[in-house]
């Protein structure tokens, strides 16, 4: 259908004359409009095979038209594209029923070949559905790779397709699979989630599947699984990798009949959930090396989400480190803004804790530190923390002023006093700083040189350079335990 008419919608200007020439290269004949009025008019007269439209114009929303341009032509085609590219702008295209969903920006071979099965495909009759709340769960993300995450997600909000979930440690398994069922059909019953990794071995049925009172030694009562529990709703199996292989084949058997019975129980239940699965494991390698049932990997990863590791995703971070300074602060933690600098260290770091890290980092840069701005140096500074294996609270707990190789004792003791600043500013005193800043290095050094003269005062007050009756009188003050035995 290469002479059919195309219509689009978009108040960009540059959009229209590359849209208008690629699609022109194809054959098309294109009619481009600035505004939703001027779209709405051709729609109305019956022009047009296929609607491209933008979503934020200045008089009308583009979601907004799709409904109307439905009920007066409900086999005209509409491919809605946008740059707001969040999880809901996709699931309200869907669901309003758009062809499809194209996040801004897109490349022209997608466009073009999204355009053609536009063209061939049969028009789908859209059932009236019900409305996606606003987003609940803020899944912020605007990068490429997440837009195509949201894509599938919102054509997946209709179904009751099997999810895997798969990803490294941190990168909102969880979060997207909460979404999934909040936003989808079953969002009116419950979701269950169990963790797999979390259960001993030989629970894993019982949890699951429950069991009748006296099954077991300690069944005292029945207790219905999670599979009765999740009825109507969603069961998510967290870390499905960590499933023992006897109750892998009892989950295959499962998904196969549709049906259960608890343990001990003989009448089967119907199965009644929806299964999203996630893992940070290799599931496709654990098959090869046998640990994982080939059949029951390819019944659960019907529809495979990949969620890309933030360092893959690393124009994300500005947007997540605001969200969650945001949570902080509504959390009755400082409210605390962050420079471009520090931005900047925040983005190039390697991340590999993903999100997760990303919020604790942020979380500590908040209540650690007491300036309203936090700087690069601060950033870098609980980089260089984390790197070394440590962050701020621990360090200050137990690190003594050791120094490293290639430092000098002076240098050391900076070091250490900085992390101090850094970690007890919020409730230092507001003055006597410096005699409390002595006291606290006079005490380990007094230690550390009784220790050294085995306990011996004289010696220990010629090593300090300090009159013995003022060593004594500190020993006293700073209530330093004294050798037994050393000399006084
Ligand atoms: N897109 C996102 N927007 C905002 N917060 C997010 C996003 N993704 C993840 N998070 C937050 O990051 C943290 C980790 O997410 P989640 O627990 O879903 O990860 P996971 O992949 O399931 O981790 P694990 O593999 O360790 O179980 C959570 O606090 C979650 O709220």
């Amino acid at each position: 259908m290469s002479d059919a008419t195309i219509l689009i919608a978009d108040d960009d200007q540059a959009i229209r004359t590359v849209l208008t020439h690629a699609l022109g290269r194809e054959g098309y004949r294109v009619q481009a409009a600035s505004s939703a009025a001027s779209l709405w008019q051709w729609v109305a007269k019956g022009e047009g095979d296929l609607v491209i439209t933008d979503v934020v114009m200045p008089d009308e929303n583009g979601l907004d038209l799709i409904p109307r341009i439905k009920k007066i032509r409900p086999d005209l085609r509409i491919i809605v594209m946008s740059a707001q590219n969040t999880l809901l702008t996709a699931v309200k295209a869907t669901e309003r029923g758009a062809f499809e969903y194209l996040p801004k920006p897109f490349d022209l071979k997608e466009l073009s070949l999204t355009v053609k099965r536009a063209l061939s495909e049969p028009v789908d009759v859209v059932e009236e559905v019900e409305e996606a709340a606003e987003e609940q769960l803020p899944l912020i993300g605007r990068s490429v790779a997440m837009q195509e995450i949201y894509r599938v997600m919102a054509r997946l909000m209709a179904t009751d397709l099997t999810v895997m979930v798969t990803g490294e440690s941190g990168t909102g398994k969880e979060l997207i699979s909460r979404a999934l069922h909040d936003y989808g059909k079953r969002k009116e019953g419950p979701f269950v989630a169990v963790n797999m990794a979390a259960i001993p071995k030989e629970l894993i049925e019982s949890e699951l599947f429950g069991h009748e009172k006296g099954a077991f030694t300690g069944a005292t009562a029945r207790y219905s699984g999670r599979f009765e529990q999740a009825a109507g709703g969603t069961l998510f199996l967290d870390e499905i990798g960590d499933m023992p292989l006897e109750a892998q084949t009892r989950l295959l058997r499962v998904l196969q009949e549709n049906e259960f019975t608890t343990v001990g129980g003989r009448v089967p239940i119907k199965a009644d959930v929806r299964i999203i699965t996630a893992t940070h494991r290799d599931l496709a390698q654990m098959v090869e090396q046998g640990s994982f049932r080939e059949d029951l990997y390819y019944r659960l990863s019907v529809v495979p989400l990949r969620l890309p590791p933030l360092r893959e995703r690393s124009e994300d971070i500005p947007e997540l480190v605001s969200h969650f300074l945001r949570l902080c602060e509504q959390e009755g933690l400082p409210g605390k803004v962050i420079d471009q600098g520090a931005m900047a260290s925040l983005r190039n770091n390697y991340w590999s804790g993903n999100i997760r890290e990303l919020e604790n980092v942020v979380r500590r840069l908040t209540v650690l530190y007491s300036q309203d701005v936090i700087s690069q140096d601060i950033v870098e500074h609980e980089l260089n923390l984390i790197s070394m294996g440590t962050s701020t609270e621990e360090n200050m707990v137990s690190s003594p002023v050791v120094p490293a190789l290639n430092e000098s004792l002076g240098e050391a003791v900076e070091r250490h006093l900085s992390e101090y600043f850094a970690a007890h500013f919020p409730e230092l005193p507001a003055t006597g700083l410096y005699d409390r800043i002595l006291k606290e290095i006079e005490k380990p050094l007094i230690e550390l040189s009784l220790a050294s003269t085995n306990g011996n005062q004289i010696q220990a007050s010629k090593l300090l350079g300090l009159n013995r009756n003022t060593l004594r009188k500190k020993i006293k003050e700073l209530e330093v335990s004294v050798i037994k035995g050393g000399k006084a």
